[in-house]
């Protein structure tokens, strides 16, 4: 039985300003291979939308949520949000915590995954910020949940609405094409972060729409063109499901748990234009956000975690529940 005082909700931050995107830029790309056009085109994105990225108010929501799904389950604990690159920073955020007595927390990555990027990243954020208070609390990032049911039901949910979206005579046949965002071959924890991908995008398919044709796809890519990373990439399929023949789609933002920029352009600006200019008929599926199986999840992650290796630990697919602390191979700290 282990007992926590917070609940820490840890994210990727984005700006909220146009005079903030540079900056955010900067901090996202800071030590790595990112080429100065490439960041100069995802800026535009951010101009396309004021400069504020929705991935902040989803966490300002999300931490609302849980704090009233806490409450309605008895369960006293604050909730503190912290970002790997935009205020509120992870750091100042455990400092505050360290000045208000919390000694021991979990943390809640707003990224479902195993995988370098999106889980031994976020662990290196949590070491980091540990390292520079003085006197942080232990912080305990619970595991990986792209096979919880409480991530799986939105989904599943989500892509039934979007095929209810499309014209009835297109519904049938319609493509169901997942994504996630695409990583360097090179990068650790890449094939288990594919495998997983993989896994439950058969378990959404099979439970929302049997029958139908699917695929995983990725998007966003960045990085020089030399360096190979994770495909096929969501526009080029999209032109090959229309060479052959295909007349509807629905995309499912599986690698994701928000509306944030990488789905409100890549996906529903980009890709749906790449869609209208082929005439393929075109809807797109919700993220979780703040659906109520999801943010439940997060209390049942959180009181699993606190039962102890005895408890249950729901898991849908082939690959089960994933350790609470991931596998060297896998997540691998970079430093
Ligand atoms: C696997 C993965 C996720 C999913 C897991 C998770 O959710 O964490 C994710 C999420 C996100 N990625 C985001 C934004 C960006 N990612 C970038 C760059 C990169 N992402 C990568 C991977 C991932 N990224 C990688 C390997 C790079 C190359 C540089 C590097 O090795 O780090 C860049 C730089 C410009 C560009 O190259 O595109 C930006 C601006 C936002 C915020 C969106 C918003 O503002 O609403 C979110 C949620
Ligand atoms: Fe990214």
């Amino acid at each position: 039985m282990t007992s926590y005082d917070a609940l820490l909700l840890v994210s990727f931050g984005g700006p909220e300003g146009p005079q903030d995107v540079m900056p955010f830029l900067e901090n996202v790309t800071r030590g790595r291979n990112v080429p100065r056009r490439r960041l100069e085109e995802v800026a535009e994105h951010y101009y396309h939308f004021g400069g504020v990225s929705p991935i902040n108010d989803h966490c300002r929501r999300l931490k609302a949520a849980i704090e009233a799904d806490f409450a309605a389950h008895g369960l006293d604990l604050p909730v503190y949000w912290g970002n790997r690159n935009w205020t509120p920073y992870l750091t100042d955020t455990v400092r505050q915590m360290a000045a208000d007595g919390v000694r021991r927390a979990a943390a809640f990555v707003t990224s479902a995954y195993s995988g370098y990027s999106s889980c031994g990243q976020y662990r290196d954020d949590i070491a980091r910020a540990r390292e520079q208070v003085p006197g942080a609390p232990e912080i305990d990032k619970l595991r990986v949940y792209y096979n919880h049911p409480g991530f799986v039901e939105p989904f599943v949910e989500a892509t039934r609405a979007a095929l209810d979206r499309l014209p009835a005579g297109l519904r049938q046949a319609a493509h169901l094409a997942f994504t996630a965002h695409s990583v360097p071959l090179a990068q650790p924890g890449r094939e288990r972060y594919a495998a997983e991908l993989a896994d439950i995008t058969e378990v959404v398919a099979e439970r929302a729409a049997p029958g139908h044709e699917r695929a995983l796809v990725y998007q966003s890519r960045s990085g020089p063109p030399t360096q190979p990373w994770l495909e096929p990439d969501i526009c080029d399929h999209l032109r090959k499901l229309h060479a052959a023949r295909t007349e509807a789609v629905v995309v499912v933002p599986i690698g994701f748990v928000s509306d944030h920029m990488e789905v409100k352009y890549d996906l529903d600006v980009e890709a749906a234009a790449v869609a209208a200019e082929l005439g393929l008929a075109f809807e797109r599926a919700a993220t979780p956000g703040t659906h109520p199986a999801y943010v439940a999840m997060v209390r049942q992650l959180l009181t699993e975690r606190m039962a102890g290796p005895g408890a249950e630990r729901p898991a849908l697919g082939a690959l089960g529940a994933r350790p609470d602390d991931c596998p060297e191979e896998c997540c691998r700290a970079r430093r």
